[in-house]
């Protein structure tokens, strides 16, 4: 019998679905090392976000097949390293969206009527009604920060509530924003307008202290603001300080940089300008029996040999012919990925093109890859082969298929074109041998590059002298080139140039490659 551990509180009915098929140990409160200890005799293992699943627990895991995440976020499991490993992490997306919703709008007004202050002073013995003074949040502005599964939903309650709404979501087309009665803004103009702001955005390089003090200083002095996504998307010195001076009227945080919240945060002495939960979002009895019911399922149906629905790093409902597709799914996403950082981030068009050989297969996988690739900058691991058409839909964006069995400069290959808010931009990629990846245009412009991990595109016109340019500009940034190339249709004519780069380009280097002349636009891409 398979043995799978439960490293965190999950619902019983998570655990009786387990027990039907697998002795189920459950262990909580594990140490790292503990836990690299005992992995090696589990198939399974079930977590929510208290265990950290580091690569050591993964790399120590040799039998296990497959990560249950019950929630949401998987920020707490080294994805990648399972992947490499071949153990499918799985999630259950929808799960506990209502309650970390909700739970939202507790937090906002419990901060607007000072309840937990109220609280307190009661049960003190005391009787201070002229102490708190709330305010309503009726007629209110409330800026939207992330305006997926969560976002919509506090949308729609907050709307009834009689708010006004704008949101920041750079994935969402203002259609989807103004369906939900949202006006789609700017991060800026949300932070300076709204009473209220609240995050429901992934962590990510790109949001890790997206609010911090200079953002927060865009605030009114008279403005809240709430976290229940996820802890180190707010700057916390900077939001203690914000409050302390009276720069902001308050805030309401249930997560934080670091769990459990250190004794001596910043968060702690700022007084009752702060509402502090402990990571509740999730924590409703309904959300713990769908999360529970939702990943159990998944762990069962994976242990019996057959595929989850949820998996978040593999795809896991197509039938056999997996195998012989597998690497033109691989190219679908990487190209989705290249194409949606090309075009930018509002994509509401994409074409697929199933080119050669490739054009007499089920082309549906394909596609979805693509999708998958194409929403991985705005969702992160959240998005999967299951859930990337559905969310395609919801952000608007148009998908089109096409089929040519008559392009036959490789056995098989794909081209994508998508509309974004940067314009429209082609890419074409092949798969050579088994499984190798390869760009084989950019905008139309002949190349033949193997995607890497920090890449440099420029369109400029073909002179003397611009390669060297670029290379000094790169090397004057300590940015080190690992290969280049140009592709052009005609001499001194328009041309790309691809860099791959064994660094990420840092912040302000673009500006100043736009400035060397000849180069009409330039694009980091981060595949
Ligand atoms: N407190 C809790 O217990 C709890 C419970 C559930 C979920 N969460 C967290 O809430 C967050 C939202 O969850 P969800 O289910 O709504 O996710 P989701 O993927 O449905 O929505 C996230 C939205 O953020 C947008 N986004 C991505 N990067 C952005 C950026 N840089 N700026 C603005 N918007 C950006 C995406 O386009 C997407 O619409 C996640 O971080 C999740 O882990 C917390
Ligand atoms: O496990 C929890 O309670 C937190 C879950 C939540 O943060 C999520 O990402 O789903």
């Amino acid at each position: 019998m398979p043995k799978v551990l439960v490293s965190d509180p999950i619902d019983q009915a998570g655990i009786d679905i387990l027990s039907q098929v697998a002795q189920v140990d459950v262990n909580t409160g594990l140490s790292a090392e503990q836990l690299v200890k005992i992995i090696p005799d589990y198939d399974a293992l079930m977590i929510r976000s208290g265990t950290q699943v580091t690569k050591e627990i993964i790399e120590a895991g040799n039998s296990l097949k497959i990560i249950g995440r019950a929630g949401v976020g998987v920020d707490n499991v080294d994805v990648p390293a399972a992947t490499r490993k071949g153990i499918v992490v799985v999630n259950s997306p929808e799960g506990n969206t209502i309650a970390a919703a909700e739970h939202a709008i507790a937090m906002m007004l419990s901060m607007s009527r000072h309840i937990p202050e109220a609280n307190a002073s009661v049960k003190a013995g005391k009787w201070e009604r002229n102490r708190f003074i709330g305010v309503e949040v009726y007629k209110k502005t409330l800026g939207i920060v992330g305006l997926g599964k969560i976002g919509s939903h506090l949308a729609a309650a907050a709307k009834a509530m009689g708010m006004k709404l704008l949101a920041y979501d750079p994935f969402i087309s203002t259609e989807r924003a103004e369906q939900l009665g949202c006006r789609l803004v700017e991060l800026e103009l949300l932070m300076r307008e709204s009473d209220y702001i609240t995050l429901h955005i992934p962590k990510t390089p790109e949001t890790l202290h997206l609010i911090n003090a200079e953002v927060l200083s865009k605030m009114k002095p008279t403005a809240r603001i709430i976290n229940c996504a996820r802890g180190g998307i707010i700057d916390e010195a900077a939001l203690a300080e914000a409050i302390k001076e009276g720069k902001i009227a308050g805030a309401a945080i249930d997560v934080y940089e670091h769990e459990p919240l250190e004794a001596d945060s910043p968060l702690r002495n700022v007084g009752q300008n702060i509402v502090l939960t402990p990571h509740l979002g999730a924590s409703t009895a309904e959300a713990q029996v769908n999360v529970a019911i939702d990943v159990a399922e998944q762990i069962r149906d994976v242990l019996l040999g057959l595929p989850a629905r949820s998996a978040v790093n593999i795809p896991g409902i197509f039938p056999d012919s997996i195998e012989k597709l597998k690497p033109y799914l691989q190219l679908a996403e990487t190209l989705g990925n290249l194409v949606s950082q090309l075009a930018g981030g509002r994509v509401d068009y994409l074409n697929v093109q199933l080119q050669g050989e490739l054009a007499n297969n089920q082309s549906q996988p394909v596609v979805v890859a693509a999708l998958k690739g194409l929403l991985s900058q705005a969702l992160r691991e959240r998005v999967n082969y299951v859930n990337a058409s559905i969310e395609a839909k919801e952000r608007g964006i148009r998908v089109v298929e096409t089929r040519d069995a008559s392009i036959r400069d490789y056995t098989g290959s794909l081209h994508l074109s998508a509309k974004g808010t940067l314009g429209e931009h082609t890419v074409t990629g092949a798969v050579l041998g088994e499984s190798e990846i390869r760009i084989t245009s950019v905008d139309d412009f002949p190349v033949n590059v193997s995607p890497t991990h920090h890449m440099l595109f420029t369109l400029h016109r073909d002179m003397p002298g611009i390669i060297g340019k670029i290379g000094s500009q790169l090397g004057s940034f300590n940015v080190n080139i690992a290969s280049m190339q140009v592709g052009r249709k005609i001499v001194r004519g328009d041309a790309v140039m691809v860099l791959s780069l064994d660094d990420p380009l840092p912040e302000g280097i673009l500006a100043e490659i736009l400035k060397v002349p000849g180069i009409r636009d330039a694009y980091t891409v981060n595949l």
